[in-house]
């Protein structure tokens, strides 16, 4: 069964991407992007750049004291908060005051990636769960027991949406419905990433994003590409974005950026690409030529 949506963003989704006024950094949210183990922090760095350039107010990565040097060496404009040693790592999470919060990119497998699962997992606010995190879910001894916090998207490739649903997973090769039953069995906003994205709800709304619309939108199949996604939808959570819509504007952002940026583009390049994007998005007609 096919009864997805094509997505196709409002006049009102693309004006939530505007700033205007006289409103501060603070108005446009903290996205806290949580980083791996050191030499690994790439992916979060990604990341936190996506969420930065889809207009977060503040994008912090959270990181090990033994992280902080290589983070630092590498971000200016997105803060970098090591875990103080021994104290609850929750606590810390939360005293961040975060809008919405990203876990999962290059994050491990270890006992310690999971323990920082656990604390992000602990706190209400909307969250974005890419790569290890969906992994970690699905495979720890304990799978997680859930319920997710209110606004949680997890966004799987095919080989994570296996391991969520691996019972399941052989039973159609209708991603549509393999989106539906990841939404149902975990009760959360599942963004199946490929040619085609889905967007699923587990209340049975069903969004879907097809690339073939953008031109060179096969670019994205590269290293890091997804955890910029993962990066501009936790950048759109902290503005105040559902996981469905931050999970179906993102997409459709990040189209764009491959769209802009053509053949050649690296994960990097993406969110540089914001830019260009939001400023065809957001023109008057007469400001200058509409995004193709
Ligand atoms: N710059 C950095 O720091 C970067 C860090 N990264 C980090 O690396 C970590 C591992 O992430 P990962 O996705 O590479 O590996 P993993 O979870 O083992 O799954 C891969 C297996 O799944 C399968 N598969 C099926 N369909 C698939 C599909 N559409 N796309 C991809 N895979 C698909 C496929 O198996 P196959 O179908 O070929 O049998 C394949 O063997 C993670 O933390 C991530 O954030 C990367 O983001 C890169 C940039
Ligand atoms: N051939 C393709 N056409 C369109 N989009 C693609 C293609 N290949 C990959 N993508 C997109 O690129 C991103 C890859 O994410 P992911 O597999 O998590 O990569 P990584 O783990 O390296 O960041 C997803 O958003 C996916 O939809």
């Amino acid at each position: 069964m096919t009864t997805a949506a094509r997505y196709i963003p409002s006049s009102t989704d693309i004006a939530r991407l505007a700033k205007s006024g006289a409103r501060h950094k603070y108005d446009y949210g903290h996205a806290v992007i949580v980083s791996g183990p050191p030499g690994q922090g790439g992916a979060a760095r990604l990341a936190a750049r996506g969420a930065l350039r889809v207009g977060a107010g503040l994008v912090s990565v959270l990181c090990g004291a033994d992280s902080v040097a290589e983070h630092a060496a590498r971000l200016d404009a997105i803060m970098v908060k090591p875990f103080a040693g021994g104290e609850d790592i929750g606590r810390q999470l939360a005293g961040l005051n975060p809008s919405a919060l990203c876990i999962g990119p290059n994050l491990g497998l270890t006992a310690r990636a999971g323990d920082l699962l656990d604390a992000t997992l602990s706190l209400p606010h909307p969250v974005c769960l890419d790569a290890d995190a969906i992994t970690l879910i699905a495979e720890r001894e304990a799978p997680y027991a859930g319920p997710f916090p209110a606004q949680t998207i997890m966004t799987p490739h095919a080989g994570e949406l296996r391991r969520l649903i691996p019972h399941r997973f052989d039973t159609t090769t209708n991603r549509e419905t393999l989106a539906r039953m990841a939404a149902e069995r975990w009760g959360c906003v599942i963004l199946f990433k490929g040619v085609e994205t889905i967007i699923a709800h587990p209340d049975g709304r069903c969004l879907t994003v097809a690339s073939t619309a953008f031109a060179h939108a096969a670019w994205l199949a590269t290293a890091g590409s997804g955890d910029v996604l993962a990066g501009i939808i936790t950048g759109l959570l902290a503005r105040g974005c559902d996981a469905m819509e931050a999970g179906a504007l993102g997409a459709t952002l990040h189209l764009l950026c491959a769209a802009e940026c053509g053949p050649g583009l690296i994960a990097e390049d993406l969110p540089e690409a914001l830019p260009a994007v939001l400023r065809h998005l957001l023109s008057e007609p007469d400001d200058g030529p509409a995004p193709r």
